[in-house]
């Protein structure tokens, strides 16, 4: 659907070029919610901006369904533009027009008639849930409801693609949860493509089907978010996962003594079980360590959910004979379990 191959992007500030897009090569699918995450100038919004051309890349292409963008003359490209919409952090609404004639702007620019306007207009601010506020200016707006106008023109034109510029960046957390609550619908409904940039691994968590993280103008991790989120492999993705994910296990548990009672024939074993998908809400741990009459307690834990995925991990301290240890662990993994012995 979006494929960008060997992109990179250079700005010239005072004759000198500084390279802001390294190389990067990313395809997203179609229909997917896709997450790019870096920190303040690794690149973000050049990437994103790339992606219909308001930044023109210094090398390399970028295919939209199949047709490479920078390819195309100044007609071709504005065409191919109504099929990518854009929402700002700031909104970027017209302050002297109204609700209505916000998202009618685009349609009144590719001329589409009157009654086809008024019917769109209608539809899209009731997506958004603004039909009440339709005569109002984006001024008696609240931050939130400035964003779903910004969304609801972003779709007047029934674009394939969605690009959203840290667009919950300047909401409070609970009017973020909203505005990506009804990004994800609209993404299930339509079946539209969305990127979105961001700085937060919650709105990654929250929407999010695939990530990508971006370093100094390179993708230094990319993969589904559960893959990511339960196995970062980079020290900065680890970072942005500590930002929601309280995996790490704390320092003072690793010294900790244990808390069990040994007999002379038996083990402790620390261990971290993750867990992803249907599995979580299944009892197998608890059956299997019964089974290997292995005891258990529970030192620290995180049960949660991504996007629609459920998922958890829990560090646990086992105690039993050393073939009964075994003997769980393995069980363990052969159940779908992911378990890594700690100590
Ligand atoms: N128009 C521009 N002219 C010159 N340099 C620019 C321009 N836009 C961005 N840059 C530089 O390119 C690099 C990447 O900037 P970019 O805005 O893409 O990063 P970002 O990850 O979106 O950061 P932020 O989250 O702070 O917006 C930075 O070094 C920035 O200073």
């Amino acid at each position: 659907m979006i494929k960008l191959q060997n992109l990179r992007k250079d700005y010239l500030v005072k004759k000198k070029a500084i390279t802001a897009i390294k190389r990067v090569d990313l395809t997203i699918e179609k229909g997917e919610i896709f997450g790019i995450i870096g920190h303040s100038g690794a690149g973000k919004s050049t990437l994103i901006r790339c992606i219909n051309l308001l930044e023109r890349p210094t090398e390399g292409s970028v295919e939209i369904d199949g047709v490479d963008l920078t390819q195309l003359g100044a007609r071709d490209l504005q065409k191919a533009r109504q099929s990518i919409g854009m929402i700002f952090q700031h909104f970027n609404l017209l302050s002297s027009a109204t609700v209505y004639e916000n998202i009618a702007f685009p349609l009144r620019l590719t001329k589409k008639p009157k009654a086809e306007i008024d019917r769109k207009v209608n539809e899209l601010l009731d997506l958004v849930g603004l039909t009440k506020h339709a005569t109002n200016y984006p001024a008696q707006l609240s931050g939130g409801q400035k964003q779903r106008v910004g969304i609801a023109r972003a779709l007047a034109n029934d674009p394939k693609v969605l690009l959203c510029d840290e667009a919950t960046s300047a909401l409070d957390p609970l009017t973020t949860q909203s505005i990506l609550r009804l990004l994800a619908d609209i993404n299930k409904k339509t079946g539209i493509t969305i990127v979105l940039i961001t700085h937060e691994m919650g709105v990654i968590q929250e929407v999010c089907d695939r990530v990508a993280v971006i370093d100094g103008g390179e993708i230094v991790e990319e993969g589904a978010v559960v893959e990511v989120f339960l196995r970062p492999q980079q020290q900065i993705t680890k970072e942005f996962v500590a930002q929601v994910g309280h995996f790490e296990v704390p320092e003072e548990l690793l010294n900790q003594h244990f808390a069990l009672p040994i007999s002379s024939q038996q083990q402790h074993r620390m261990v971290q079980v993750s867990f992803l998908g249907d599995v979580a809400f299944q009892p197998i741990m608890f059956e299997v360590l019964q089974q290997a009459s292995v005891q258990f307690n529970i030192l620290h834990g995180t049960i949660s959910r991504m996007k629609d995925t459920p998922y958890g991990r829990l560090v646990l301290e086992l105690t039993g004979d050393r073939s009964d240890l075994d003997r769980a662990v393995t069980t363990l993994l052969s159940r779908g379990l992911d378990v890594e012995v700690i100590e």
